[in-house]
């Protein structure tokens, strides 16, 4: 008998991940290669689209041999998802005309500062802090510095709809990715085409917009000879990596999901579409036809790791057997980990990281200790932004919280139960479950939480977590000399 599939694939920030979902949910098999970001200068983060193409090519290459001994697997449609914000520019061939601008890029420091003078009902509308790794922003400094891109330049599209464009030759986004770029009027639910113009730029780049489920073309020969897929099959717009994730998880509202990758987000679904004036987190548009969720955004955890690990020359296991060695604290030392500056709750591109409380006696393994201890205090403090104190459970996801001795540091420092989604990609599998209209299959079930759930052990991390907070939000004195928070 064959076993009809649907393929997600999540392009991250960090590398590309594939997964094949059987219409029932069973996952037959899961792919991934890397694809690290470009530093050419401190502060900058790119990609070359033609390096994802090389990881797609092997991501998909891979999900597909592994259920090989499957033979009767037949792949009836495909889905994208991927890391948001970023900026990719491509020409009327769909050729990206420089290379792609990502989330943690700092260079359009000075434009999101024009960004934020936008007269006030115009920024409104944008409901989300202003940060300069959005893509308004990072097209606004591509205008200034590099107007030839621009004026090249036929469309702007988000990483994962660069993928769906080679795919099938068919340009545009969705809604949930495009609420995230600060082009978007998130309560109106469309392009804000003033705030494009008041800010001088140009809103032919806009491209259209799909609903996540729906088919935005089908797989070409060439494309599909390469990934060793049929052509011809659906693929549909599909979604920005976290709301995609939401779906394989089946996030309930009331409930709150943590990812952590690169970065890490805590998110919650919301049916209300304001903003605060100064939005400490972000409020985007979910993968379904209605809904809008709450995310409080961290921008240096796994991409915070993997640096002081490469720094030190450690490898991963020794990372994460500091979470389980010691004691909460690293012994004095406290890790910062602002890399590219921090979102929630801090709101603050210019930041940066710091070890402080480093003596003479201090090895490798107390560094490694409060770098773990660091990035999780950097969630903590992230989860004091959110609308509602973290509830006794929470959904856990990501590549970035495979290992079990993480895990556990995270729950005894946020001190919540974590439920764990035992998959590569949650976002993936996301993207696969939107497939599955555009291919007329039946909808595989979300609700995913395969994991063995992770209790707080009662270690108690909270002097040290005040340590942390009195270096990133130093207390305000009063009149006695007396700090406050
Ligand atoms: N070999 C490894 N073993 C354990 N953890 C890893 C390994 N490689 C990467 N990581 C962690 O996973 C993170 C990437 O997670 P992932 O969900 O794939 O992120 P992204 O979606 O940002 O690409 C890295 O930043 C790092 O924290
Ligand atoms: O920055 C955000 C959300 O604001 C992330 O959702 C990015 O999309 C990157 O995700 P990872 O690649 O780190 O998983």
């Amino acid at each position: 008998m064959t076993t009809e599939a649907l393929l997600g694939i999540d392009l991250g920030t960090s590398g590309v991940k594939t997964v094949l979902l059987a219409a029932s949910g069973e996952i037959l098999s899961e792919g991934s290669a890397d694809c690290p970001l470009h530093s050419a200068r401190a502060g900058w983060a790119e990609a070359d689209p033609r390096d994802w193409w090389i990881a797609v090519v092997h991501a998909v290459g891979q999900a597909v041999a592994r259920c090989g001994t499957r033979s009767a697997v037949a792949v009836r449609g495909v889905g994208v998802t991927g890391q948001m914000h970023g900026l990719v520019l491509v020409d009327r061939h769909g050729d990206p005309v420089r290379p792609a601008l990502l989330w943690p890029d700092r260079r359009a420091l000075a434009q999101s500062e024009e960004w934020g003078e936008l007269p006030t009902v115009l920024r409104g509308r944008l409901a989300n802090p202003i940060t300069p790794g959005m893509t308004g922003p990072l097209l606004s400094w591509v205008a200034e510095h590099e107007p030839e891109h621009c004026a090249t330049a036929d469309r702007l599209l988000l990483p994962k709809d660069w993928l769906r464009l080679r795919l099938t030759g068919a340009v545009g986004t969705d809604p949930s990715d495009a609420s995230a770029t600060l082009l978007w009027d998130v309560a109106a639910d469309t392009w804000s085409e003033r705030a494009v113009e008041a800010m001088g730029l140009p809103s032919r780049l806009l491209p259209p917009v799909g609903h996540s489920e729906a088919t935005a073309g089908a797989l070409r020969p060439a494309e599909a000879a390469e990934l060793g897929l049929p052509a011809g099959i659906p693929v549909v717009f599909g979604a920005a990596d976290t709301p995609a994730a939401l779906l394989a998880t089946g996030l309930r509202p009331g409930e709150v999901q943590l990812t952590i990758g690169s970065g890490a987000q805590l998110v919650s679904l919301t049916d209300d579409p304001s903003a605060a004036p100064q939005p400490l987190v972000h409020l985007y548009r979910t993968a379904r036809p209605q809904g809008w969720y709450r995310m409080a955004a961290v921008q240096n955890a796994g991409l915070a790791l993997d640096w002081v690990r490469s720094l030190l020359g450690a490898d991963w296991s020794e990372v994460y057997a500091a979470a389980a060695e010691g004691e909460p604290g690293a012994d004095g030392v406290t890790f910062v980990p602002y890399l590219t500056g921090e979102r929630t709750p801090r709101m603050d591109p210019t930041l940066a990281s710091t070890f402080t409380g480093l003596r003479l006696g201090h090895d490798r393994r107390t560094i490694l200790r409060a770098a773990v201890e660091g990035v999780a205090f950097a969630i903590r403090d992230a989860a004091s932004a959110l609308p509602e104190p973290l509830p006794d459970v929470i959904r856990l996801a990501g590549g970035g919280i495979r290992d079990d001795r993480f895990r556990a540091l995270v729950a005894d420092v946020l001190d919540v139960e974590l439920s764990p989604v035992e998959l590569r990609s949650a976002s993936a599998v996301g993207a696969a479950i939107l497939a599955a209209a555009g291919a007329g299959l039946p909808v595989p079930p979300a609700g995913r939480a395969d994991g063995s759930p992770v209790r707080p052990s009662g270690r108690d991390h909270s002097a040290a977590f005040d340590r942390y907070r009195d270096l990133v939000e130093p207390p305000a004195e009063d009149e006695f000399g007396h700090g406050h928070h």
